[in-house]
């Protein structure tokens, strides 16, 4: 059995054929993608760490609905958008860079694997978001910036109601959750959980949050203004 049916399997996730013959061709196009988009060229590894991490969160914390819009911001290479929507193929994916030779690769994944419910866009996050102000049902940012920045980037393209999904290292506690919390409460989301997992000897923390109220009109702000000031307090 290959490796990474061995893992899944492993970790108690089981997915449809159609499913894993996918994300095996998406390892062999991104380790292979002629621009590098990631430092990792090892299949197993890839399993590990683009795929399985990418997935393992909404397979055992959080069950994604059918039909909803769901955001990838700073997908990169297509991390994790390319993995969720191979994997739940129906909700309608958005992945967003605003590299333009990353959306390229991106554009390329998704004809190559013949993904239906997915859509690439090069822009920066607050340009698209002005014109597609709550937009999604779901938001999500894997490895782009701290959390209260991701926070402001996901929130006018939220509806009411919808969810936000960090993936966090172990630095999350100790360093990040504080400037969240303060930039949750100016912007009106809730943490409505915090979950804590082991994955591959690696400490990992999944945040889901929750948009509570209409996003002020003031937001998105300029381009850069999130990071230069961040909602939650400069460092
Ligand atoms: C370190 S990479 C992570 C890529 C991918 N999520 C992953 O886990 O492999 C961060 C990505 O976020 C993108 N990014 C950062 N800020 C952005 C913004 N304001 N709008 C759009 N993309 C942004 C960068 O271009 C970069 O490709």
């Amino acid at each position: 059995m290959n490796f990474m049916l061995r893992v899944l399997e492993k970790y108690e996730i089981f997915l449809n054929e159609n499913s894993y013959k996918k994300l095996e061709s998406f390892i062999e196009l991104i380790i292979n993608y002629p621009v590098n988009l990631t430092a990792i060229k090892d299949k197993e590894e890839a399993s590990k760490h683009l795929i399985i991490d990418s997935i393992f969160p909404f397979e055992k914390y959080y069950q994604l609905k059918d039909n909803m819009k769901m955001i990838d911001i700073g997908t990169g290479g297509g991390i994790p958008g390319i993995p969720l929507s191979i994997i739940y193929n129906n909700v309608d994916f958005t992945l967003l860079d605003s590299i333009e030779k990353k959306i390229n690769a991106v554009k390329y994944f998704i004809k190559t694997l013949n993904i239906n419910n997915a859509n690439s866009v090069n822009s920066r996050v607050e340009l698209f978001s002005k014109e597609h102000r709550e937009e999604y049902d779901y938001a999500t940012a894997k490895a782009v910036s701290r959390s209260d920045i991701l926070l402001e980037y996901a929130a006018p393209l939220l509806k009411i109601g919808g969810m936000l999904f960090l993936y966090k290292g172990p630095t999350y506690i100790t360093e990040e959750k504080k400037y969240l919390e303060i930039a949750a409460e100016k912007i009106g989301f809730k943490i409505e959980k915090e979950i804590n997992y082991q994955l591959f000897d690696k400490e990992r923390y999944f945040i889901i949050l929750k948009k509570e109220i209409e996003t002020p009109k003031k937001y998105p702000r300029k381009v850069g203004m999130a990071v230069r000031k961040p909602l939650g307090g400069i460092l």
